[in-house]
């Protein structure tokens, strides 16, 4: 199991945790949808996953085989190597090309031998349908381009888990589908994929397993989306309209 939570408190500030109990399974090659308001604790939940929020209170609490409770902070850097991060924001290194931003991570990640990090690059921007940008700056792409570069970069080392925190948050339908497609694509070749997301009919187009954050607690909801996901041909129905779009959004959103 990538992820072992049981009984996780995860907290924000030192009083009341933002998510309390919370039950959470990751295994390999699993798609993982997180969705929930405006609030209600997504990006907290992908933080502890990523190492970036402290993890105290659990009775389980493992990320890629590492008990959070014990996790040293300088063991956190090459931890965070073994899995892909990928921003609503993208951030990508904006003072260089694409090709130099994969490189970085690679030479960071110690590859020296500069006819395998070209192959590798090559590989995850054929992998993305980007090898034609490697020489483009981050500023000079679209926004659905740099979102496929920073795949790129999240997939480089081949790891076992991607976290995406509203990948698709800055992009517009088409694009945001196509983003998810491949995702998609990466969850088939092994590595499991957990993302939060306010695209509720993109859950029902392509149906992976849903957790939802609400009043403090995350609750598994797959077998709720099941019931309204395609019967066997997910790719054969019709695109969601934006006012679709729309209308789900506004139901993600708080009411207050
Ligand atoms: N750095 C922080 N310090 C203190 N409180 C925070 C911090 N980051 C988030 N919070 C609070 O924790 C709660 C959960 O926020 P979080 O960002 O996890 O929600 P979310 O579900 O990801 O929301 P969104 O859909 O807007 O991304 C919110 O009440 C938020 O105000």
């Amino acid at each position: 199991m990538l992820v072992d939570y049981k009984k996780v408190n995860i907290y924000q500030q030192a009083d009341t945790p933002v998510l309390s109990d919370v039950d959470f399974h990751v295994d390999e090659g699993e798609f993982i949808y997180l969705i929930g308001r405006v609030g209600s604790g997504k990006s907290s939940l992908l933080k502890t996953v990523y190492f970036e929020l402290d993890v105290d209170e659990a009775e389980e609490a493992t990320v890629l085989g590492h008990d959070l409770r014990n996790l040293k902070r300088k063991h956190v850097p090459s931890l965070r190597r073994q899995m892909g991060v990928i921003f609503q924001d993208f951030q990508l290194l904006g003072d260089r090309t694409v090709y130099k931003n994969l490189r970085f991570v690679l030479k960071a990640t110690g590859w020296k031998d500069k006819k395998q990090i070209d192959k590798r690059i090559n590989e995850v921007l054929n992998d993305v349908g980007m090898l034609d940008k490697a020489q483009k700056m981050p500023h000079e792409l679209s926004g659905g381009e740099q979102q496929r570069i920073a795949i790129a970069r999240a997939i480089l080392n081949k790891p076992k888990l991607i976290v995406a925190d509203e990948p698709t948050g800055n992009l517009d339908p088409e694009t945001a589908e196509n983003i998810i497609k491949l995702l998609r694509y990466v969850s088939q070749t092994g590595t499991s994929v957990i993302m939060s997301t306010h695209n509720m009919p993109l859950l029902d187009k392509y149906p992976g397993i849903v957790y939802r954050c609400a009043n403090g607690h995350l609750h598994e909801v797959t077998d709720d989306f099941n019931r309204m996901a395609p019967a066997d041909d997910a790719e054969s129905q019709e695109q969601p309209n934006d006012a679709d779009n729309d209308a789900d959004l506004r139901q993600e959103l708080p009411t207050t």
